[in-house]
């Protein structure tokens, strides 16, 4: 039966049963208190939940689509030992199996398919115990553009029926909207949400001319992206190099079948296919439609742009 139903579909209705099993090996490398913090960079960290989660992820979805490009953010070993088998998830969430796939999606084949993986977004904010920060991504490019796309949240908590249920999954797929979550419209006045942990002066200014009422500095790009999706912001503004692809196609992906959009700073849209460079270099502007995305577009100074443009 699945047979039938196209690749993209299948693949987004895998992605959510893999990140569940991703945020299970978060919450679990954290309850065994061993992080296994390594330093990539300045402010660039990786642990033993980033590790694992990604190669979980690659690991469940290479296995049944032998002939993806899956771009993770972690480096891979050159001969990745063999993970757990119950890392090798393969399941499929049935209500994405069961959506209508956009017409020009129907025929596409592995090979035309970029699949970016950040296993855990919010990384500072894990270490520092703001776990609701804390997202796993995948995100799915056809043709350089994020057409679908999952943001999972390991520490979300729910009560169903008196008991207290961990996690939860958002999907979106372009035309058939979104799922697991409810949306909620924007604030009245404007919100803006921003980094906590990779802020500078230009971040900095770009915040200043929004005028905004409030600004929410938290961590992670999926996590912002929710923020606008469930109302708690209006616009994501992070005017700086730093976010790569792999922070951005998933949440990217999701937005836009909300009706929402995610650029850089100058208003342009990154591409997602093999070969990009892999860092966002001109930031991020996002917003849950495109009249607000507009607005906060039509802030940002020439001479700011023009400093990212040339950096
Ligand atoms: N200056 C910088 N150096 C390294 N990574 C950066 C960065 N600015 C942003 N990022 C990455 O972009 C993502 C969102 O950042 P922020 O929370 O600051 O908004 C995080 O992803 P990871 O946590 O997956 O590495 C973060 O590491
Ligand atoms: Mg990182
Ligand atoms: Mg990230
Ligand atoms: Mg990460």
């Amino acid at each position: 039966m699945s047979s039938t139903v196209p690749l993209v579909v299948r693949l987004l209705a895998s992605s959510v049963s893999v990140a569940n099993r991703a945020g299970k090996i978060v919450r679990d490398v954290m309850s065994k208190g061993e992080l296994g913090i390594v330093e990539k960079g300045k402010d660039d960290y990786q642990t033993e939940a980033d590790r694992s989660a990604q190669k979980c992820i690659i690991a469940a979805l290479a296995a049944q689509y032998p002939k993806l490009s899956i771009i993770g953010e972690e480096d891979r070993e050159e001969n990745e030992p063999e993970v757990p088998s119950d890392w090798l998830v393969v399941d499929a969430d049935k209500e994405v199996l069961a959506l209508t796939c956009p017409a020009d999606l129907q025929g596409v084949k592995e090979e035309d398919i970029v699949v970016w993986v950040d296993p855990l977004d919010g990384t500072s904010e894990y270490t520092q115990g703001f776990l609701e920060h804390v997202t796993v991504l995948i995100g799915i490019s056809v043709n350089e553009e994020p057409v679908a796309g999952v943001i999972h949240q390991p520490y979300y908590k729910t009560m169903i029926g008196g008991e207290k249920k961990m996690g939860r999954t958002i999907w979106g797929l372009r035309e058939a909207g979104v799922g697991g979550f409810t949306p909620a419209p924007p604030p009245d006045s404007l919100i803006i949400t921003t980094t906590r942990s990779h802020s500078n002066p230009l971040v900095e200014k770009a915040l200043q001319v929004m005028n905004a009422s409030q600004i929410l500095r938290v961590g992670g790009a999926g996590y912002k992206v929710l923020q606008l999706l469930e109302g708690k912001a209006s616009v994501y503004v992070f005017a700086s190099p730093g976010c790569k692809k792999w922070d951005t196609c998933a949440p990217e992906a999701v937005l836009a079948a909300a009706g929402g959009k995610l650029t850089d700073i100058l208003g342009n849209n990154y591409k997602y296919g093999a070969s990009v460079g892999k860092p966002n270099k001109t930031g991020v502007l996002a917003a849950v439609n495109h009249d607000l995305h507009n607005y906060a577009l039509s802030r940002i100074p020439q001479e700011l742009k023009e400093a990212l443009a040339n950096k």
